[in-house]
């Protein structure tokens, strides 16, 4: 029997990257030869399984092919006659097709090394069909590995774009579908995810709120990139640079949804977009079974952008809609969720073509009057004697009179900043 490192490690450790899993494949052994040693077996379908010591995978070298649709639809072949270059020849990438023997040498029969040098994210062969999800899995690859400077082979874009076209991305479950798209959201460049996916052909399949974005015009004073597609993934990536967590990645992706949902005649201006989010939003959530917490700031930044961009222009009447805001996403309790928020109302504004180094001093502003306004309890009023509901009132009554008076010092900072000076 022989062991092979094999997959991401390898290819992890030639790029110079960390390794963070290993996946180990043995060639010319039996299940029954592994259970003798120690191994426990952890697949069901497959033939894998865990060191006795270290608790890493081990695979039976395997060949597969496929007996119909959709994750479960695999029949699996493996036995000690299938050789390394037969169990690398199925897997999806030649970077992902390279093994490591246990003296060190590779095995590279694929030009995973060359691609690597290269650059290039290549299929190893036809049988890369053979597991739609690849699909998902190259467009994640191409978003991790972007700021190295990948690029996708054409003919592996070819084939991804038959594969979409033949409609077998619809038989994916969604938690595979979520799993992709979760990691991809948490890589450095997430908008390459999407943007690979678009070129594929299988955007509009897996995502058709966010496909049916790219077509519609904003305003060009606001939005000098004009397409809502284009502004919806530099706002995603703006995301990622802000250090915003999943939560805000995927509410910028989803922030604009109900633009989507304009009459065509009303373009460029999209009133109430905010609200008509609402609806697609919940319909990708319910589909793909996307996290509460996800959803819950995704339909928050559909409802609140505005609001937030609206306060570029600070007066006192803002002081009942920012009550509003505090109440309604609940950020008493629950602060370093509205902090998310923050972030994704200032990846929006600064995610538009010219627009990266605008300032964007709400968040600044609105995070310090939270961190105030949280800080003003019912105790004092207690001490004061009021009793029973009148409490409530007075906080909200005290919440409302700071902010108001914010709002008037910020206003009068902004004019006389902006005032001529006066003439002589
Ligand atoms: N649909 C899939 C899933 C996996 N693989 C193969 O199995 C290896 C291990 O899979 P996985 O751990 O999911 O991916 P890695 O490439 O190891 O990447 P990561 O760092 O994300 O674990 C891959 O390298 C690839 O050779 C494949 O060909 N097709
Ligand atoms: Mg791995």
């Amino acid at each position: 029997m022989e062991i092979y490192l094999v997959g991401g490690a390898v290819r992890d450790e030639l790029l110079g990257l960390a390794v963070k899993e290993r996946d180990y494949l043995v060639v010319g052994a039996t299940p029954e030869q592994l259970l003798a040693l120690g191994y426990t077996q952890v697949g069901r379908d497959f033939p894998v399984f865990l060191h006795p010591d270290t608790r890493e995978e081990y695979a039976l070298a395997r060949t597969e092919r496929k007996s119909g649709r959709g994750y479960t639809g695999f029949i699996c072949d493996f036995g000690p006659e299938v050789s390394l270059e037969e169990d690398l020849r199925r897997r999806d990438l030649t970077i992902n097709a390279i093994a490591r023997d246990e003296q060190g040498g590779l095995h590279d029969p694929y030009g995973g090394r060359q691609d690597l040098d290269r650059r290039i994210l290549r299929h190893v062969s036809e049988a890369f069909a053979e597991d739609p999800l690849r699909v998902l899995r190259v467009a994640r690859f191409a978003a991790r590995f972007h700021h190295l400077g990948f690029t996708l082979a054409d003919e592996t874009l070819a084939l991804m774009r038959r594969m979409a076209a033949s409609g077998e991305l619809a038989a994916l479950t969604p938690e595979r579908v979520w799993k992709e798209t979760e990691k991809a959201l948490a890589t450095e460049d997430p908008q390459v995810y999407f943007e690979v996916l678009r070129r594929a052909g299988a955007l509009g399949v897996l995502f058709p709120e966010l496909e049916a974005l790219f077509g519609v015009p904003g305003p060009e004073k606001w939005h000098p990139e004009i397409d809502t597609g284009i502004h919806t993934l530099m706002v995603l990536k703006r995301a990622a640079e802000l250090g915003g967590d999943l939560c805000c990645r995927f509410a910028a992706l989803c922030h604009d949804f109900g633009k989507a949902l304009t009459p065509q005649e009303k373009w460029p201006s999209h009133h109430h977009h905010g609200e008509l989010g609402v609806a697609p939003i919940e319909a990708l959530c319910a589909r793909l079974k996307v996290p509460t917490e996800h959803r819950e700031l995704a339909l928050l930044m559909s409802r609140w952008h505005i609001l937030f961009h609206r306060l570029a222009e600070p007066c006192p009447e803002h002081a009942e809609r920012i009550l509003e805001l505090f109440n309604h996403t609940d950020a008493w309790r629950k602060p370093a969720r509205f902090a998310q928020l923050l972030i994704c109302a200032q990846a929006d504004l600064q995610g538009r073509k010219g627009f990266g180094g605008k300032p964007y001093p709400q968040r600044e502003r609105l995070w310090h009057w939270l961190g105030e306004l949280r800080q003003i309890t019912a105790q004092a009023f207690v001490e004061q004697g009021i009793k029973g509901a009148a409490i409530g009132d007075a906080i909200r009554e005290e919440r409302r009179r700071r902010l108001i008076l914010w709002l008037q010092d910020w206003a009068d900072s902004i004019h006389s900043s902006t005032a001529p000076s006066p003439s002589r």
